[in-house]
Order: C-alpha cells, then structure tokens, then sequence
C-alpha cells in the first residue's frame, strides 16, 4: 500500500545551521508513528518541515504525501491535501474570534463539522466568543488546536505534544478528541495517520501507536516498537539508542 507520508534523505537547516540530517521514514496510511527524542534534538523542526514553514530550508532529499512531491509546497497547498497540524505552543490571536476561525476551517474542509459537538467533546463551549488562545491557559490552548483540528478533518495529523501543560483530567478529554478525529469516517476507509512527537507518552494510552522513531541530534538513531522505546527511554534515558539493539537504522 502507498504510505500516506514518505521522507527520503531529508536534510533540514535554519539560519544555516543544520538541524536535521539524511531523515528518512514512511507512514503507512492508518498509522500512528511517534517521534521521540531530547530537547532541542530537531523534532518540532522535523513538524514544521513538513508543514512547510519557509524558514526550514531543505539542504536535500524529498517529502511525498499521498505519493505528491511536496517538498517545496506551501503550508496552503499541504493543508488543502490533507495535512494538518497541532502546535507545541499555539499563538494567540487577538481580533480572531474562536468560533469564527473554527467556522471558517470547517467550511473550508469539512462542512460536515459540527460546530456544537466537538466544542461539547472538548469543553470549549464558553471559549468560542474569545480571541483565539488569547489569555487561554495552556490546557486550553491546547483543547483549541484540538477543536480547529478536528474541523479540518485532516487525513495526516502531526502532533507536536499534545501533553504539555495539560492536566490528567484534561489529557483523556483530548487523548479521546484526538482518537475520535483519527477514526472519523473509519467505516468508509481506513483510520487515518498521525505522526505524534511525546516527550512522556501519555497520549498513547489513547491511540493504538504503531511505530517509532528516536532523534537524537538531528538524526534518527533507531526505530522500532513505541511502546518499547517508550520503556526503555524511560529506564536508560536517550543513551541506549547509541547501542540498542532495536536500531533498524544501523550497519
Ligand atoms: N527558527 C529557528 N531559528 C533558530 N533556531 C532554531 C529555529 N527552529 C529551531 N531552532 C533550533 O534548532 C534546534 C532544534 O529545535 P527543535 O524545536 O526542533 O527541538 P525539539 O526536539 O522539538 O525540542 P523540545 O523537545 O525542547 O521541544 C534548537 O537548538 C533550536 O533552538
């Protein structure tokens, strides 16, 4: 089957220095695969890459999705296909109603969208009048990204931690939102894909997590199972990647 996303050989810098080196990997459409590393290791690069912000310049290599050459679209054109993404820290945008926003990507891509429903599912009821994010905590933040993308209704949803700053309680109401987004339209076709960066797991007690990838320094030190780097990244930190076993990556 055609992956839903393919990178191939990617090297990535910004402001000339190179942040992400010979990246390379596939998501199978229906896939969750989950990106692991340390801070400041290239991950949200890696996101916004594929999203196409223009300050992330591609040195090489290639992104496809759904098979399209998309390395030097613009944001604009990979939404309209398909992808859509939520933001480590959403800004706030002042003079842009909540509703209005969310109204706008739904009639854009989703008209389906029920506006009610999904603010109920994600206790955003009382936030629609507000300026989007603005003054929201950052649990609330995080519950609108949520919200706009679930109006999107992307095929391949990227994930830049859906946890951070978000409480117990509020994990499960976004961990279900996001699960309900991924088996939208299941029925028809196949679940769709996400590409998911966590620092502490906790939103795959939510999704069924299918592959997983370690960046360490800009490049992918090993993939395998992401339950299993998740345990072993817990117990040894991000060093056994130097001399794990489950390096698919390594000679
Ligand atoms: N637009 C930019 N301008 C300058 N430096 C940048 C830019 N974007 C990223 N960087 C740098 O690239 C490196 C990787 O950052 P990135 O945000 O991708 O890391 P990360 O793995 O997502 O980290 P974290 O886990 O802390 O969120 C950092 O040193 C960061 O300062």
């Amino acid at each position: 089957m055609q992956p839903i996303l393919e990178i191939r050989h990617l090297s990535v810098s910004v402001e000339n220095k190179l942040l992400l080196k010979d990246i390379s990997l596939s998501i199978p459409e229906g896939q969750t695969h989950v990106l692991f590393g340390p801070n400041g290791s290239g991950k949200s690069s890696l996101m916004l890459t594929l999203m196409g912000f223009p300050q992330y310049r591609i040195e090489e290599g290639q992104i496809l999705f759904k098979g399209k050459d998309i390395t030097h679209s613009s944001p604009s054109e990979r939404s309209a296909l398909g992808m859509g993404i939520a933001f480590q820290s959403p800004p706030a945008i002042k003079g842009l109603k909540l509703e209005n926003l969310v109204s706008e990507i739904a009639s854009r891509f989703y008209p389906e969208f029920v506006l009610e429903d999904a603010s109920r599912e994600l206790s955003m009821e009382s936030y629609l009048h507000r300026d989007v994010n603005h003054g929201f905590s950052g649990g609330e933040r995080k519950r609108s990204e949520i919200l706009q993308l679930s109006a999107q209704n992307p095929d391949l949803i990227l994930l830049d931690e859906p946890e951070s700053g978000v409480d117990i309680e509020n994990m499960k109401t976004i961990g279900e939102a996001i699960r309900n987004i991924l088996h939208r339209g299941a029925r028809e076709k196949r679940t769709k894909s996400a590409f998911i960066i966590t620092h502490t797991g906790y939103i795959l007690d939510y999704l069924a997590a299918d592959w997983g990838y370690v960046l360490v320094d800009g490049q992918i030190q090993c993939e395998n199972n992401p339950y299993e780097l998740l345990r072993l990244i817990e117990i040894n930190g991000f060093q056994f990647c130097e001399t794990c076993e489950l390096s698919k990556n390594k000679e």
